[in-house]
């Protein structure tokens, strides 16, 4: 089983305006609201391509509701600990570029805490463990680590897509997947990338500090993966971008949907690339056929 980690999931809120005028009042022009956080987005792409998954974390109020009835109409099961206060509510400003202000969500409690990761001391060897987004500042930094340690113990794979400090900590803790974006991976060596092949070169660091599978995503400029043997590139298909949120978290998806249905590292690659595509060139994340159409345009260069 998938079990993916949302400790600080969203609404969001997907806010249209023809043109921010800040300082003033703007009326949008569209809104949509979809349930969200990184591990949220990641299960709800792995049931679209046919997957199951357990949606881990926590929840509270009224936006924890909503999320709770959106994954269920989604036939997506739920065990998140439910704290005190509402989960955040993110808004996604869309007005020609594309502007996010994500919210704090509440605090977590060391009794919450504790409830959580007992359900991570019940996986087995034979689960995958998908710890994705920001940790909530009333919980450790290092709690992504706390966590990996005990999947450890039980020998489950751990994917990690975060960035910052809490990707730093997890480096040495030999992830089955991390999936960061080039500028998260230029920011964890404290560098910028002018190229390509710096971007080689970080990749592949990444996979010599023990992660066993890296894709360097690079949003329409398309996507690395590395791994002991093998570097590969795909460019990404072409199409009208209408909602990046989420493309990344697709990937994941894409990756692992293929990966656990016994695809090559290769065509989990290109599925992954398909998905992330897929998801930003939709309104909300992916569906199968999207990505199904995308896949025979993915074309997977070897280094
Ligand atoms: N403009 C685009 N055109 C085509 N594909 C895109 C575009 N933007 C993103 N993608 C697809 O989505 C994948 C992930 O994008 P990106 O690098 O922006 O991830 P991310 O920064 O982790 O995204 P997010 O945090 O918004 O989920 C890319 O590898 C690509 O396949
Ligand atoms: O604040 P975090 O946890 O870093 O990111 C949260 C978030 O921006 O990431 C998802 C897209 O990847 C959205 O659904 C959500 O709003």
């Amino acid at each position: 089983m998938i079990y993916t980690c949302t400790l600080n999931p969203s609404v969001d809120y997907i806010v249209h305006v023809d043109e921010l005028r800040i300082g003033e009042l703007n009326r949008a022009v569209k809104t949509l609201t979809f349930p969200g956080g990184k591990g949220i987005n990641v299960s709800r792409v792995l049931k679209r391509l046919g997957i199951e998954s357990t949606a881990l974390g926590f929840i509270g109020g009224f936006t924890g509701a909503f999320i709770i009835e959106q994954l269920q109409s989604e036939n997506i099961t739920c065990d998140f600990v439910e704290v005190p206060g509402n989960t955040r509510i993110n808004v996604k400003l869309k007005s020609g570029k594309e502007t996010e202000i994500n919210g704090q969500g509440p605090m977590i409690q060391p009794e919450h805490e504790a409830e959580f990761m007992e359900k991570i001391r019940a996986l087995t060897e034979n689960d995958i463990v998908v710890l994705a987004g920001s940790i909530p500042s009333s919980l450790s930094p290092d709690v992504y680590g706390k966590i990996i340690d005990e999947a450890k113990k039980v020998k489950a794979k751990v994917v990690v897509d975060t960035s910052g400090p809490a990707l730093k900590s997890l480096l040495m803790r030999k992830a089955f997947l991390a999936k960061p974006n080039h500028k998260e991976l230029a920011e964890l060596f404290d560098t910028t990338f002018h190229s390509k092949d710096e971007i080689m070169v970080y990749g592949r660091r990444l996979v010599e500090l023990g992660v066993e599978n890296v894709i360097v995503s690079m949003a329409g400029n398309g996507a690395f993966y590395f791994n002991r043997e093998m570097t590969l590139f795909a460019e990404a298909p072409k199409g009208t971008v209408k909602n990046s949120v989420g493309a990344g978290d697709s990937m994941v998806a894409g990756f692992l949907a293929a990966y656990t249905s016994g695809k090559s590292l290769e065509e989990a690659f290109a599925y992954s690339v398909a998905s992330g595509s897929a998801t930003a060139f939709s309104e909300d994340l992916c569906t199968k056929d999207c990505v199904e159409q995308l896949v025979h345009e993915v074309n997977v260069m070897r280094f």
